[in-house]
């Protein structure tokens, strides 16, 4: 009896943040596609297919955030998480992430018509994104909640990435790169923040564990979109 009471005892916060950076191994920055980026290895056509594939994600952001202000009963909760739908629908067409995002995209060469009917999607990005959209409508809002905590992982990530992009993409006009200034000077703040309100909710080993779980499939979200441009793109396979 003590034994079971023993293995259901919920982890000390500091053993499940711990366990929660833990995945950090499983994001994707170190991914062959983001290393080839960085390299400075993607013709055009390679940044482009990433960007508009990317696109699908970040179109799809505020639909899942609305999900976990919909799935959540609390209304501190939603009041805090309604602004990460107003960061990327803006409070008018013209000032959210997701406009600065249409903004790198006419930086790289994409006529926004093509971003917009979704033409250069790839499947595994659609299956991958519907996914993490889907795992928010169905599961608790704070698992949902969870799986986001991959932007604690993302800041090295976005200022790395910039400082490549700047160096080994000049034809990219500076304007593009709207989105990342920006992103970098919210996510370090959001992400501990979050942080915060996953470790003070999840109260049970039942629940820390299903939300480590839910940061292990976002992890894999976002592989998966990468994995889909690698096997597009990657070791001279055919490109769109
Ligand atoms: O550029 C990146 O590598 C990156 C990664 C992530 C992430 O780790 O999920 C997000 C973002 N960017 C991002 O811009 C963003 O708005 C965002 C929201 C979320 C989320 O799960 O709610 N992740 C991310």
């Amino acid at each position: 009896m003590s034994v079971t009471l023993e293995a259901d005892a919920p982890l000390s916060e500091a053993d499940f943040r711990q366990a929660l950076y833990a995945l950090e191994s499983s994001y994707w920055d170190r991914h062959p596609f983001h290393q080839r980026m960085h390299e400075g290895l993607l013709d055009e056509g390679e940044l482009r297919l990433w960007v508009a594939n990317r696109w699908y994600y970040q179109r799809c952001l505020p639909q899942k955030d609305a999900a976990i202000v919909a799935n959540c009963p609390l209304p501190d909760v939603r009041r805090q998480w309604l602004s990460r739908i107003v960061y990327h629908d803006g409070t008018d067409a013209s000032s959210g992430g997701a406009e600065k995002w249409l903004r790198l995209a006419e930086a790289v060469g994409l006529r926004k018509d093509e971003v917009l009917d979704e033409r250069l999607v790839l499947p595994g990005t659609r299956f991958a994104v519907d996914a993490y959209v889907d795992f928010a409508r169905r599961r608790p809002w704070l698992e949902a909640a969870a799986s986001g905590l991959t932007e604690l992982f993302s800041p090295g990530l976005l200022a790395h990435r910039l400082g490549r992009l700047r160096e080994h993409y000049p034809w990219i006009a500076e304007e593009g790169f709207e989105y990342f200034t920006a992103r970098i000077e919210v996510v370090g703040p959001e992400g501990r923040s979050l942080l915060d309100l996953v470790a003070r909710h999840a109260v049970t080993r039942e629940q820390q564990e299903a939300c480590v779980k839910a940061l292990a499939f976002k992890c894999d979200v976002l592989n998966t979109v990468l994995n889909s441009l690698d096997y597009h793109t990657g070791n001279g396979a055919a490109r769109s």
